[in-house]
């Protein structure tokens, strides 16, 4: 098989599993404990924080640590709105974010919030003149994605951050799922962002756990009440075995991240290359800095995604429609509409996401296979 679908999740590392059964084997008491063994759980919750703090060069309390990417989303955006509640009640976003960016912002315009979805350009990047527009006395948070999940596009997060120095009381989020190991960590990491959210599983850790980065000086209310683990500020019983996996994967993925990237661009520019010299494949994600290393979306026109995603699927190559959420509800792409592509077209793009373990041979595969498909597909278009 290969697997090519990266963005929607990825296989846990071998080294997390090992970490996830010891630590379930042997220091599965509750860090919160007062007994040893309680202690010997609390200190690896810490260490394992210290850990990832390191790795993105900020301090250990100012990480804290979630169930994944959508509740990372949803706390920042709710837990500031709580917040900041009486300082104003107008939050600005992107046009292409993932639902958990755009689904909780659509909750809290029910509750009387207003929010700004800023529009994008061609290559789906938002223009920084469009924020500083929007932004208004009331305003109390700016939050963009680093890496478009869809089509891989990378937004300006540092003239995003340049732009909001000048409103210190903003507060700024990044969305760095699909960023994080990509080479942009000055990017995310930079030093006007409040919050940043990351997730465990789409960087070979296991499903259900994430964190997120929070400045210090920054405060969001819980979303989480309860017995008051992560400093008061998102209860629950730690999931120690994953956290302690994540922190061991963030390594591994941080670790040669610039050969990793380098070789992912690779394989990305093979099947760019080739596919762009059929006349009826539309590419929207350039083999350019401005996009992730990882994600290449296409069409091939007037096939349908759902279409070419089984085709491959019959040759062993995994793919997708442009996101996993959006897939099985045979939805147009959110970010290709909000390009200004036509629906007919949104609806047939199929996305390719690799990682670090894909090769330049599976590159060569998918290439035979697409060509193959390509020729079955116009011969059907031919006969309709
Ligand atoms: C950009 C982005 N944000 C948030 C999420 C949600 O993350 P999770 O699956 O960990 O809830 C995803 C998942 O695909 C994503 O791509």
């Amino acid at each position: 098989m290969i697997y090519f679908d990266n963005s929607a999740t990825t296989q846990a590392a071998p080294a997390v599993l090992d970490t996830y059964t010891k630590v379930s084997q042997k220091i599965w008491g509750n860090p919160s404990s007062l007994h040893n063994f309680g202690e010997t759980a609390f200190h690896l919750l810490e260490q394992s924080r210290q850990q990832i703090a390191d790795l993105l060069g900020v301090q250990a309390h100012e990480i804290f640590f979630t169930s994944g990417g959508t509740e990372g989303d949803n706390w920042v955006l709710k837990g500031t709105a709580i917040e900041k509640r009486a300082f104003g009640k107008h939050l600005i976003t992107t046009a292409v974010e993932h639902p958990a960016i755009h689904n909780s912002m659509e909750q809290l315009k029910e509750l009387g919030y207003e929010v700004t979805y800023l529009p994008v350009d061609q290559e789906g990047r938002i223009n920084v003149a469009d924020l500083k527009a929007a932004i208004r006395p009331d305003t109390i948070l700016v939050s963009t994605m680093a890496v478009n999940n869809e089509i891989g596009t990378i937004q300006p997060l540092l003239e995003v951050a340049d732009l909001l120095k000048q409103y210190p009381k903003i507060h700024f989020h990044i969305d760095a799922v699909q960023g994080i190991g990509k080479g942009i960590q000055n990017m995310i990491m930079n030093d006007r962002v409040d919050f940043v959210t990351f997730s465990g599983h789409k960087f070979h850790a296991t499903r259900g756990v994430g964190f997120i980065y929070a400045r210090n000086g920054r405060k969001l209310a819980p979303l989480m009440n309860g017995g008051g683990q992560e400093s008061n500020w998102r209860s629950g019983t730690e999931n120690l075995p994953a956290i302690a996996g994540m922190a061991k994967a963030l390594r591994l993925l941080l670790t040669g991240e610039d050969e990793k990237v380098t070789r992912e661009r690779a394989i990305k520019q093979r099947i760019y290359d080739h596919i762009k010299t059929f006349p009826k494949v539309t590419i929207f994600s350039q083999p350019t800095d401005g996009f992730a290393p990882h994600i290449l979306c296409f069409t091939i026109n007037g096939v349908r995604g759902e279409t070419i995603v089984h085709a491959f699927e019959d040759q062993g190559i995994y793919i997708s429609t442009t996101s996993a959420c959006s897939s099985k509800k045979h939805m147009a792409s959110s970010t290709l509409m909000a390009m200004h592509v036509q629906e007919n077209i949104a609806t047939s793009a199929v996305r390719v996401s690799l990682d670090e373990n894909n090769t330049l041979a599976e590159a060569d595969q998918f290439i035979k296979v697409f060509d193959q498909l390509y020729q079955k597909f116009s011969k059907i278009n031919a006969d309709a």
